[in-house]
């Protein structure tokens, strides 16, 4: 396996219901802090939430924002287009589940789990389930809903077959070189990933209310301690959708900084102060300036 020719790489999309676990298997598979981050953030349209690199290969994990909103309106007659756009160029989907526990929601993600792709279930949680043979025929009613190309039992609070699951995922990453190098480690990651977190909660939060070209300049990022100061911009493409995003007497803008900083807290692991405002820039992404701005080129 430490041959470089059978190295793969690739990137996946964890998708399930809310309170399954994402989170919490996300940070089991890559380690709590992500210390990878990519210096070509425009190879791909989704946010990366996180990479694991060992000899053998990398994976690299995505969030899918319009698969979580199709599902939440999955009666929307664009529903298959958006969940093709929302898993353009992702080579796997981790469609995770809670041990014992299925319900309409989870039978509503398995609609949309697309059939081009491999699709591994991850049935977590599996520390909660006390008698052991329940575990089986719950694997084979599921196992009857989608053709998955895997089932993987797995806790991702213990730990418990995560390895297992990175082995499981490997096996379908396609072959090749790593997408990202370690040396892409540098003081801008920091910044690059808050300006992607608040970049994550504008979109959770505010939906298709605004436009994909939606993004976040980082003006400021001190560091004082372990104390961040970040002073960040949402850059909108016109006047109208400044009343969306900071919402009635800002509370949008509030609960994205708040949900925002938190967010940055555990992964900085420090304190941080965020100050967020908005900001109109017609035509920014072809501005040079602007693109260098958000570290896109050096
Ligand atoms: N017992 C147990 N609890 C878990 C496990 N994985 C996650 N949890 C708990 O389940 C709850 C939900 O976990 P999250 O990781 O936030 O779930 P999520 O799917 O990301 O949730 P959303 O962000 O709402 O979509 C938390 O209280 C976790 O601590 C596990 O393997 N075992």
């Amino acid at each position: 396996m430490t041959d470089a020719s059978g190295f793969r790489a690739g990137f996946i999309a964890i998708v399930g219901r809310p309170n399954v676990g994402k989170s919490t298997l996300l940070n089991a598979l890559v380690g709590q802090k992500i210390s990878i981050v990519s210096s070509k953030p425009q190879t791909t349209r989704h946010r990366i939430v996180g990479i694991h690199t060992d000899d053998t290969a990398q994976w690299v994990f995505v969030d899918t924002p319009g698969f979580q909103l199709q599902y939440r309106n999955a009666l929307n007659r664009t529903m298959n287009k958006t969940v093709t756009d929302a898993l353009a160029g992702v080579d796997v989907v981790l469609f995770v589940v809670e041990a014992l526990r299925y319900d309409e929601r989870d039978a509503e993600v398995v609609k949309l789990l697309p059939r081009d792709r491999p699709v591994i279930l991850a049935v977590n949680k599996i520390d909660t389930v006390k008698d052991k043979g329940q575990l089986l025929p719950f694997l084979e009613r599921l196992a009857a809903t989608f053709p998955f190309a895997e089932i993987v039992p797995v806790s991702a609070r213990t730990g418990s077959q995560t390895d297992e699951l990175l082995g499981a995922i490997r096996s379908y990453l396609p072959e090749g070189p790593a997408l990202y190098d370690k040396e892409d480690i540098t003081d801008r990651s920091e910044r690059f990933l808050a300006a992607e977190t608040v970049r994550e909660k504008v979109f959770r939060l505010l939906g298709d209310e605004v436009p994909y070209s939606t993004t976040v300049v980082i003006e400021r990022f001190e560091q004082d301690g372990n104390l961040r100061r970040i002073y960040a911009a949402i850059i909108i493409d016109k006047e109208s959708q400044k009343a969306i995003v900071i919402g009635k007497g800002g509370e949008k803008l509030k609960a994205i900084g708040s949900e925002a900083r938190q967010d940055m807290e555990r992964l900085f692991g420090g304190k941080v102060y965020l100050e967020l405002w908005v900001k109109v820039r017609s035509g920014w992404a072809d501005d040079e300036r602007a693109v260098k701005s958000l570290g896109y080129t050096d």
